[in-house]
């Protein structure tokens, strides 16, 4: 393999990427595969919390980070945004010389796919930064390769989620949501809760695996009340059955103070209340921007959550906001 060249002279001295957090409309998880993974029917709406990744030239490949959750953040080699820029570079036959910092709103592990959308804001800032013209289908791949979830978050909006979570199909929205996102205070571990799932469905007496779990399918019911943009129809949809979120019971089992937190966004007239993906975020659906203002200070209030986020969906997905 010919050595890696050096960068090529950079478009501008920096390029700025904006990236959503996102909440899983509907997380059916099937069962657990050979390799580690479980099929999904994964629901995914971006919400306009954002992180920004700035990527500017640099000799080598140097992480910061700032924010109120930075000390949460591993700003070495282990960053999801530092892979990202590897991977890229690797595949054009750059060195990564880059300095990327990310400016950092999305709770970290919060089930809000945080570092996956750091990875990719990096790879579109890099890629920008480095001349751009990696086709949209090779950024898709590398971020298939850098977590199930960095596909969404590159394409933003709402997706259906097959396979692990990487094979998307856009997703028609007719209107905005509004929603509100209880940030617990510390996070959990997506492997964690997805083993609890697991534990919790053979405790149950079935079994965990592909063989002993039904395919998991997208409910019709919710993806017609994404389409019409109907915020009642969506309501009943993500509470049918309990929770339209398979790894609800098992974030619930890790963390049991999270029932706590639902039951006040219901009590303080949420439509709707689930968990974020893994957790232990809970995100709860309202009518309007008054009502997300109201239930957000209820759940300060509350004391059942470290602070109350009021935000809409769906949110675009990694875009450049800034150059130069
Ligand atoms: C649960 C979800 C819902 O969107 O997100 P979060 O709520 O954590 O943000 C995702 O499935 C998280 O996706 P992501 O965080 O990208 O996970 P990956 O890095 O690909 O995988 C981390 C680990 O999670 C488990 N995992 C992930 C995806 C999947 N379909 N099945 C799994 O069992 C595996 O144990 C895997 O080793
Ligand atoms: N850029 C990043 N931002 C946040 N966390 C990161 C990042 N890179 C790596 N991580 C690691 O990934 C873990 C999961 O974080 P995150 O993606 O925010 O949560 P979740 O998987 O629940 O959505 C964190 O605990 C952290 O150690």
């Amino acid at each position: 393999m010919p050595a890696a060249a050096s960068a090529p002279a950079p478009v501008s001295a920096a390029v700025t990427v904006r990236v959503p957090a996102k909440v899983n409309a509907q997380l059916a998880v099937g069962g657990l595969r050979p390799d580690g993974f479980h099929d999904l029917a994964n629901v995914f709406l971006a919400v306009g919390l954002y992180d920004e990744v700035t990527a500017a030239p640099a000799d080598g490949l140097r992480i910061t980070v700032s924010g109120p959750d930075a000390a949460h953040v591993p700003a070495d080699d282990s960053n999801l945004a530092a892979r990202a820029a590897r991977a890229l570079a690797e595949r054009r036959g750059l060195r990564p010389d880059v300095h990327l910092h990310i400016a950092k709103d999305i709770p970290v592990a919060g089930g809000m796919a945080g570092g996956s959308a750091d990875a990719a804001a990096a790879l579109l800032a890099c890629d920008t930064l480095w001349g751009g013209g990696t086709p949209r289908e090779e950024l898709l791949a590398i971020c298939a390769e850098l977590g199930s979830d960095v596909p969404f978050n590159l394409v933003g909006g709402a997706a259906l989620g097959r396979g692990r979570g990487e094979l998307l199909e856009p997703l028609e929205v007719g209107g905005t949501f509004h929603w509100v996102f209880a940030v617990a205070e510390g996070g959990l571990s997506t492997p964690a809760v997805y083993r609890e799932c697991d534990r919790l469905r053979v405790a149950a007496g079935g079994g965990a695996t592909t063989a002993d779990v039904p395919d998991p399918r997208p409910d019709p019911a919710l993806l017609e009340a994404l389409r019409t943009g109907d915020t009642a129809a969506l309501a009943a949809a993500l509470t049918a059955g309990g929770s339209s979120n398979d790894l609800q019971a098992a974030a619930v089992s890790l963390r049991p103070s999270l029932a706590r937190t639902l039951a006040a966004g219901t009590e303080a007239g949420a439509l709707a209340a689930l968990v974020s993906g893994s957790g232990p975020t809970c995100a709860f659906l309202v009518g309007d921007e008054a009502a997300a203002v109201a239930v957000a200070d209820a759940m300060t209030a509350s004391g059942t959550c470290r602070t109350a986020r009021p935000t809409t969906a769906p949110a675009p997905g990694a875009h450049v906001v800034r150059r130069g």
